[in-house]
């Protein structure tokens, strides 16, 4: 390869851009490349391949002619097409041109058909493409020059010849006047050693851009294409495909010898040992970052399939190289790593796409080579592994027996599946998540923006960052009872500005946003709301894990229930809601631990409302009940209506979650319960309650002067017991002696004094703040974090 021509143009960077047939498919996709052109610095040089699927239409054209058919009707169509793209990009003058030697080159078609010069026929796109977006350039102020790369592109057999077409292409840039020019160079073709056109074969156009850079010692070359970067698999087909910004030489070839559609496996030789730099860039989000192939890249996990392909075994000693057959065939030609077997069996077994079996057949004949067995049409899956270390693991190989794989072959660098059929989509997905180590991301829905919602969110974006290396959260929605604020990912410190500014919303169109959204995701429950959590169902099929802090849900008549666990059950979701008992104390744990662990419980009891505690505890008669009634509700202790803590129906649920926690098929109404606000309060909304406060006042006054008599203090507490007969449940208030356990609280403290078989003489206690909005999204959070583990180690994405 030469250097001169890059001295004698002595220009400071050079860079060659190459523009694939659908990034040139319409006069706005050339606008488009045209901006992006004149965005470059310096004076870049710009590859073409045919607009759209030019390519294909003159391949069309060809096979029709070469079955005897009438090719009129096809020519007149292309020529139409191709009229229209030019007159819809230029402006009327600048088009005439243009026009006039796309007429020219497509009337010498049935004489270039007649004459079999079929490469002159292909040629016919790249040269509109090249004179259209020079003219284009030229037009919008600048100059630019279209070259046929038959005119310095020249070929010995298959290989380029560097000398001649290094001195063809100074000879083409000396003769161009001396106003800079931008330098738009047909793709795809060439010529040979004897003046005919040739052809590069797929994704042709690549290899000319790396060719040419090549020849000018670019600096860098960019494929520009509707993909942002180099995927750790098709991502048209795998939803958790990653994409990586740099890949390293060695497997970007691996890939393109694969037959992977991103890079053809040409386009890297010219560039192998040199300092050119190739990118891979999105022409559709040019503002993207480039996926970039460097030498000293970290490798990468990759999963790449070829659809039909023929097994192939051949005697170990071969008077041909797959990669000499693959340049012959331009075609990938797979060399499968050696099963080791402990046979002494020295067979090659090579994969060749079966569409060029036929050429493949005959050449390994002209060679001499056999085939040993018949061989088989198979779809390939081929795994790249990023490192040595990484293994079939035991899940993954339990998966492929599921699918049938018929043969594997594994190295340290890679593994290939063969399947007697094409695998579908999902289970390429499957495959994926064990190949490439993926973090999994969690779409985070969050319902209730009130007190303990809003607490919730001002915390999130620390736990977003605390959680980030292991997990990505996402926060995907944050509505309430009025507006919704959606999107994939939103700004968590934005959510009130954001939320006020959103729109009403509908309980469907909520749904149909959820159901979009890729899993895995939850739906966090900050609501007071029955009607909905009686919704979880809906929301539970649409995908989403539940984390409740909402009562209502857990404590729903056993039928509802039981629905939503047989929901979550066969969706394989989990539902979290360890706030709605002690707000931050992790009493449902605990509870589970033990039982998980063999132990048997035999009573729950203890005060389980902090409100009440609260209340209680600092109720001494310097002012009436409701005064600090009012302060326990501005510290947001209480419930929204604040009578589900008066009327003891917020502990009574409590205790109800617990014993549904133990496995008891119980029902609220099977909770005795007496209440701490007297039955009138109970009509109405709360405001009209409020106005009766004197009544409370006086109830509570009584009973706080019942126990000083007595030498008590007043606690309102709860009880579960597992008799012979069944379970006893009651929510009462008490009288306790200061010595007693439930006389030891600090306001707002709750108690949980656990009797089980191991607990017996001495029980286990928690203790500690059971209500307030920042214990209680700390619970929430603590939710969310044990979800986000659960999804961690078991593979978030392997519940797709
Ligand atoms: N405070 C505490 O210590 C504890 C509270 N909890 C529970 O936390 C939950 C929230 O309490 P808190 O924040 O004080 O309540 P708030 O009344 O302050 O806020 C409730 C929020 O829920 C929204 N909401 C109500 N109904 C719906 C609905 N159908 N759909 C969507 N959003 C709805 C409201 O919307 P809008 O703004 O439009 O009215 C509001 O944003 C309750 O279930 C409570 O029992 C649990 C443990 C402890
Ligand atoms: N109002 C409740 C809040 C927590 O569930 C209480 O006081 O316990």
């Amino acid at each position: 390869m030469t250097q001169h021509l890059t001295a004698a143009l002595n220009r400071p960077a050079v860079e060659v851009h190459k523009f694939g047939g659908s990034s040139l498919a319409s006069a706005a996709r050339f606008q488009a490349v045209a901006d992006l052109v004149q965005q470059q610095c310096g004076l870049p040089w710009v590859v073409v391949s045919a607009p759209g699927d030019t390519t294909d239409a003159l391949l069309a054209l060809l096979a029709s002619y070469d079955n005897g058919d009438d090719i009129k009707p096809l020519l007149a169509q292309l020529t139409t097409q191709l009229q229209q793209l030019v007159t819809a990009t230029l402006s009327a003058q600048a088009a005439m041109p243009v026009i006039a030697k796309l007429n020219s080159w497509l009337e010498q078609v049935p004489r270039w058909l007649t004459c079999r010069q079929s490469n002159e026929v292909l040629a016919i796109g790249e040269l509109l493409s090249a004179s259209l977006l020079a003219t284009l350039l030229t037009e919008q102020g600048r100059p630019a020059a279209a070259i046929d790369a038959r005119d310095f592109l020249v070929f010995q057999d298959t290989n380029p010849n560097w000398q001649q077409s290094s001195l063809l292409l100074a000879e083409i840039t000396a003769a161009t006047p001396p106003s800079p020019l931008i330098y738009v160079v047909t793709g795809y073709i060439g010529r040979n050693q004897q003046g005919a056109s040739i052809t590069l074969g797929r994704n042709g156009s690549d290899y000319s851009a790396t060719l040419l850079a090549a020849l000018l010692a670019a600096d860098k070359v960019s494929i520009w294409t509707d993909v942002k970067a180099i995927y750790s698999a098709d991502p048209r087909k795998c939803a958790s495909a990653k994409p990586y910004s740099k890949v390293n030489e060695r497997q970007a070839c691996q890939l393109a010898a694969l037959g992977n559609p991103v890079l053809h496996a040409r386009t890297l030789a010219p560039l192998t040992g040199s300092s050119t730099s190739l990118l891979v860039r999105s022409a559709l989000k040019p503002e993207e970052t480039a996926c970039e192939v460097v030498a000293d890249a970290p490798a990468k996990a990759f999963l790449t399939s070829l659809a039909s392909v023929r097994l192939v075994s051949l005697p170990g000693r071969l008077a041909v190289n797959a990669d000499t057959l693959a340049e012959q065939l331009q075609s990938p030609v797979v060399v499968l790593p050696q099963q080791h077997d402990g046979s002494d069996d020295a067979s090659q077994r090579w994969l060749i796409p079966s569409s060029v079996w036929p050429q493949a057949a005959t050449l390994l004949q002209q060679y001499g080579c056999h085939p040993l067995t018949d061989t088989f049409n198979y779809y390939a899956l081929v795994w790249l592994k990023a490192s040595a270390q990484q293994q079939v693991s035991y899940f993954l190989s339990q998966l492929l027996q599921q699918l049938e794989v018929q043969n594997a072959y594994e190295n340290d660098q890679l593994a290939v599946w063969l399947f007697k059929r094409e695998l579908t989509v999902t289970e390429l997905n499957k495959i994926h998540q064990h190949c490439v180590v993926t973090k999994p991301s969690l779409h985070l829905l969050v319902a209730g923006t009130g007190n303990v919602g809003a607490e919730f969110l001002q915390l999130l974006p620390g736990q977003i960052e605390t959680l980030g290396n292991a997990i990505s959260i996402q926060l995907a929605g944050v509505f309430n009872s009025r507006q919704a604020w959606l999107g994939e990912q939103l700004n968590p410190l934005q959510w009130q500005s954001e939320l006020a500014a959103a729109n009403s919303y509908s309980e469907p169109e909520l749904l149909a946003y959820i159901r979009q959204l890729p899993g895995p995701k939850v739906l966090v429950d900050i609501t007071p709301s029955r009607q909905f959590a009686r919704q979880y169902p809906d929301f539970i099929a649409a995908g989403c894990h539940i984390i409740s802090a909402n009562k209502q849900g857990v404590t729903l008549p056993l039928v509802e229930y039981n629905a939503i666990r047989a929901e979550l059950a066969s969706n394989h979701l989990s539902w979290r809601s360890n706030t709605t008992v002690g707000a931050g104390i992790p009493v449902q744990q605990v509870v589970q631990g033990l039982l998980q662990s063999g132990d048997k419980i035999k009573r729950i009891s203890g005060v389980f409302s902090g409100t009440l505690s609260w209340l209680l505890c600092k109720f001494d008669g310097s002012q009436p009940f409701s005064g600090l009634l009012a302060e326990a509700a501005e510290l947001g202790f209480t419930e929204p209506d604040p009578r589900d803590d008066l009327s003891g129906i917020d502990v009574q649920r409590k205790l109800l979650v617990l014993a549904r926690e133990l496995g008891l098929s119980m029902e609220l109404e099977q909770i005795s319960l007496q209440p701490l606000m007297p039955a009138a309060l109970a009509a109405g909304s709360w405001a009209e309650a409020w106005l009766q406060r004197d009544l409370l006042d006086s109830m509570l006054a009584n009973a706080r002067d019942e126990a000083n008599t007595a030498g008590k203090l007043l606690r309102y507490a709860a009880s579960l017991t597992l008799t012979d007969h069944g379970p006893e449940a009651e929510v009462k208030l008490l009288q306790v002696a200061p010595d007693e356990p439930l006389a030891a609280l600090a306001p707002c403290d709750n108690i949980f004094v656990i009797e089980s078989q191991w607990y017996c003489a001495n029980p286990l206690v928690l203790k500690g703040p059971g209500a307030g909005k920042q214990v209680t999204a700390g619970g929430i959070h603590a939710d969310l974090a044990q979800l986000c583990q659960q999804l961690i180690l078991t593979g978030a994405s392997r519940e797709v």
